[in-house]
């Protein structure tokens, strides 16, 4: 991504800190207009103590001297921290976008860059793109208008001077075009690696029990640090570029100064220049390389950024997954609060692999469907489907009769409650987690849905209770005791629909036994589709249906079921 696409791309993320921008770049420009005041004052300074009336003369102009150095770093205090205050609000404005498409994308992509990937770009690389449209932009042009300002000055006390100290300028641009397109191929490396280092450590570690079990922490090992050596050279070829650029910048510094010198020297030899302008011609100079080489640097860090700002554009563009159609409109809620869903001739295929081929189902309030079927018959598929995660290819379905692709994704999950095949436990307090998908809950509603789903008691028996702080993925507890909270926090959600994906998939008998008092009493009320592999719990189901080669193909009413026959969901088996 060249420079300006960036910038175009990026601008509109500096909205609402342009003032500041703009401000820090005044203040900035004061401190630096003060600095060149204050090297010409010098020049003053010393001819006025080398002069007839000496100290007088001296104290007056180092009076002036002062005043404007401490107005010099006054502004340039007050530019600094502006410039930090904006930089930190775009930051922040970028990792928020970025982080709400993010959150939009299919779960699948996530999977597939990498969480450690994602990690990064959430955080160096959006630093780097800030700077690139932000902040390194303002002292791009502060450093130009100081570097130009100086110049002017040097200009104005000798124009043949000035005129040796800027034919390097050109020297410079063309040096740093060169380090820039090398930086820009080690950058793409350096942050491949970042992110390749990110993903290894967070995939060794998220299934830490399995490397430990399996005796592969050596093998872990070696591939983070394969990861680390690519890093480790490519932030060698980025050192490397950086050090020959200074070097080769600090080598011609010396020689444009010596020249300078010369011809300084030269002239006030010949009564061109006074001694003292001819210190305040080298003190611009001293001053004006720095700005030089920082605008030159430019292109080292511009060439870096842009790699960065590529891979967040990158994510940028990939498309949302299921957005709400322009039409679509919130889901009805009914006057009871049950819904009937139904599924009607409904296709779908992952990727072209046709899964679903013209399922019909209804669920009826009250009532538990168990959904069963062999390993990848597209079970799932079906719930998300439901939870209006996908829209069916061909088909329809409905909640009281309203297609769901038709409504906001939103309010469906309003409606719909899911609880995943793995209970995923947030890092926070056990009450926050179970209030997670209700924020607004109070502690009654929270301490109510776990005493419905058995969860309470060994709640209570934990150290702090509610307020017990729990690891990511709550590994201090059992298996059941994680379905448990998953459950007290699918009750609290109080939707008529439920969708319970292999409930009972890690636990054994005695956890399954615990667990299905709290499974009927989750389902109580509701339209409950159960998706199980699991004989021990679709003895709490109405009904079984089968789903194989993508339809349903064998019902079976359970007997000794309490339920009126209205409850009873209806399928067409093919
Ligand atoms: N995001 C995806 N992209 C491509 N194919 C997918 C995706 N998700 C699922 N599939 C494929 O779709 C098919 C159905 O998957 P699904 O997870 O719905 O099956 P399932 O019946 O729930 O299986 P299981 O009982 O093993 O959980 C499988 O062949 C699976 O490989």
């Amino acid at each position: 991504m060249t420079f300006s696409a960036a910038v175009r791309r990026f601008s509109p993320f500096l909205v609402g800190q342009r003032r500041r921008l703009v401000s820090a770049s005044l203040f900035l420009l004061i401190a630096a207009a003060c600095d060149a005041v204050g090297v010409f004052v010098l020049s003053d300074v010393v001819d006025g103590a080398l002069g007839a009336d000496g100290w007088s003369a001296f104290a007056h102009l180092a009076a002036a001297w002062l005043l404007l150095t401490a107005v010099s770093v006054s502004a340039d205090y007050v530019g600094m921290v502006l410039a930090t205050v904006a930089s930190e609000g775009i930051v922040l404005r970028l990792r928020t976008a970025l982080f709400a498409h993010v959150q939009r994308l299919a779960p699948v992509s996530h999977r597939r860059r990498g969480l450690g990937d994602l990690l990064v770009r959430h955080s160096s690389d959006l630093e780097a793109v800030e700077h690139l449209v932000g902040t390194g932009l303002m002292s791009l042009a502060v450093a130009v208008a100081n570097a130009a300002g100086l110049l002017i000055a040097a200009f104005l006390m000798s124009p043949v001077v000035a005129g040796v100290a800027l034919a390097a300028c050109p020297v410079l641009w063309g040096v740093s075009a060169f380090y820039g397109r090398r930086q820009t191929d080690t950058t793409h490396e350096e942050r491949s690696a970042t992110s390749d280092i990110a993903d290894s450590i967070h995939a060794a570690l998220a299934a830490h029990e399995t490397t430990v079990a399996y005796n592969q922490q050596q093998r872990e090992a070696d591939r983070l640090a394969r990861d680390g050596d690519r890093w480790a050279a490519a932030r060698i070829g980025q050192a490397r570029i950086e050090a020959g650029f200074g070097s080769v910048l600090g080598f011609a510094q010396v020689c444009v100064s010596l020249i300078v010198t010369l011809v300084g020297v030269w002239q006030v030899r010949h009564g061109a220049l006074s001694v003292g302008q001819l210190l305040s011609l080298t003190g611009y100079l001293a001053m004006l390389y720095p700005k030089l080489q920082q605008v030159a640097d430019v292109r080292l860090s511009v060439a870096e950024a842009a790699v960065s700002a590529h891979r967040i554009a990158e994510l940028f563009d990939e498309p949302i997954h299921r957005p709400d159609r322009a039409d679509a409109q919130p889901l009805p809620v009914s006057a009871d609060g049950t819904a009937v869903v139904r599924l009607t001739e409904v296709h779908f295929a992952h990727a072209e692999a046709p899964v679903l081929r013209g399922v019909d189902l209804e669920l009826r309030p009250g009532s538990i469907t168990a959904l069963t079927g062999p390993s990848g018959a597209g079970k799932s598929t079906l719930a998300a489907l439901i939870c209006a995660l996908d829209d069916p290819d061909a088909g329809r379905v409905t909640i009281n009769g309203h297609d769901l692709a038709t409504a906001t994704g939103r309010s469906v999950r309003e409606q719909v409650t899911l609880l995943p095949q793995l209970p995923h436990i947030r890092p926070g307090t056990v009450a926050e987690n179970i209030a997670y998908g209700r924020p607004d809950a109070s502690r009654a509603d929270v301490i109510a849905a776990s005493v419905d789903a058995g969860a309470h008691q060994f709640i209570t028996a934990l150290p702090d209770g509610y307020d017990t702080v729990l690891a990511g993925d709550g590994l201090e507890l059992s298996g059941g005791q994680r379905q448990r909270i998953a459950m007290a926090r699918a009750i609290l959600r109080h939707t008529p629909v439920l969708v319970l994906d292999e409930p009972t998939a890690a636990l054994d008998d005695a956890a399954v036994a615990e667990i299905l008092t709290p499974l009927r009493a989750l389902a109580r009320g509701r339209t409950t589709l159960l998706i199980t592999h699991d004989a021990r719990v679709t003895s709490i189901a109405d009904t079984t249906v089968r789903l194989e080669d993508g339809r349903i193909r064998a019902v079976d009413y359970c007997a000794g079921r309490s339920r009126t026959p209205s409850a009873l969901p209806m399928m067409v088996p093919r």
